[in-house]
């Protein structure tokens, strides 16, 4: 059996008195785009703040293609691609010059910066781009920069935090349709939205509600369980329930 491309187990965490995560376990395959999928609030962002280890987790834990991120931080780091919500590029840098320092950064030379730069740029049909600087590009490309920079070090998973918010429709579907190609090509994809159009009857289906997995599976069998006929209706069963 493969590692699982990211694994959480009995993962919780509060501010303060605010439950923000209760006991959240499930694991994203390599080669799956697993879908995480949750109303404003559900926790999703501090989930991903837990992965990234920009917070500790205190309980339970985290593995990243099979290495621990609390006792393993380096190697589970190394395997680990993200975009955050945020748009996190330097708009007055070039967007070679923002993906040759983020090459550095994980210790790639020059010389395979370069190649591994130019086959992202290739693939995300950006490489005319290479010289433009950031600040005059649409939202739609710069989203593609950070694709391209977060697959730089050839990740085992990619951590996806609402990244179509904001973007046009075409710019949207681009960006949905290349991410489910990485997962087709074997990488491990875990895609924080609340957005049911971005999710393909084939993903995989985490859904947190005030901090709890309410479900796990592929979409279709999700909705087989549940009785329903669509994705719609398995996130209004699914969220609706403690709110009645
Ligand atoms: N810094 C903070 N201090 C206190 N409470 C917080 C903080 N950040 C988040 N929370 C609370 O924790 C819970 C989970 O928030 P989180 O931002 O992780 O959810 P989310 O699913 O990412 O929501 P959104 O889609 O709105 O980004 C919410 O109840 C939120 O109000």
């Amino acid at each position: 059996m493969t590692t699982p491309a990211l694994e959480v187990e009995h993962v919780s965490f509060a501010y303060g008195p605010q439950k923000a995560l209760d006991d959240v376990t499930f694991s994203v395959e390599a080669g799956r785009c697993a879908i995480l999928l949750g109303p404003n609030g559900a926790g999703k962002t501090t989930l991903f703040n837990l992965i990234t280890r920009l917070f500790d987790s205190p309980t339970g834990a985290i593995r990243i293609a099979g290495y621990d991120n609390r006792r393993q931080p380096c190697q589970a780091l190394a395997h680990l691609g993200v975009v955050f919500q945020q748009p996190t590029l330097d708009l007055d840098l070039t967007v070679a010059q923002n993906l040759r320092y983020h090459a550095a950064l994980h210790g790639l030379s020059r010389r395979e910066a370069d190649r591994r730069i130019a086959a992202e740029l290739e693939r995300l049909e950006m490489i005319q781009y290479r010289k433009t600087k950031v600040r005059a590009l649409s939202g739609g490309y710069r989203r593609r920069v950070e694709i391209a920079r977060a697959l730089l070090h050839c990740p085992a998973l990619l951590l996806l935090d609402e990244p179509t918010v904001g973007l046009d429709i075409p710019s949207r579907m681009a960006l949905v349709e290349h991410v489910h190609g990485l997962a087709r090509e074997g990488m491990g994809v875990l895609w924080a939205t609340h957005l049911i159009d971005e999710v393909e009857p084939s993903d995989a289906l985490i859904v947190l509600h005030r901090g709890k997995v309410r479900a796990t599976g592929i979409v279709t069998e999700v909705i087989r369980r549940l009785e329903v006929t669509t994705l719609a209706e398995v996130f209004e069963v699914l969220t609706a329930e403690e709110t009645a």
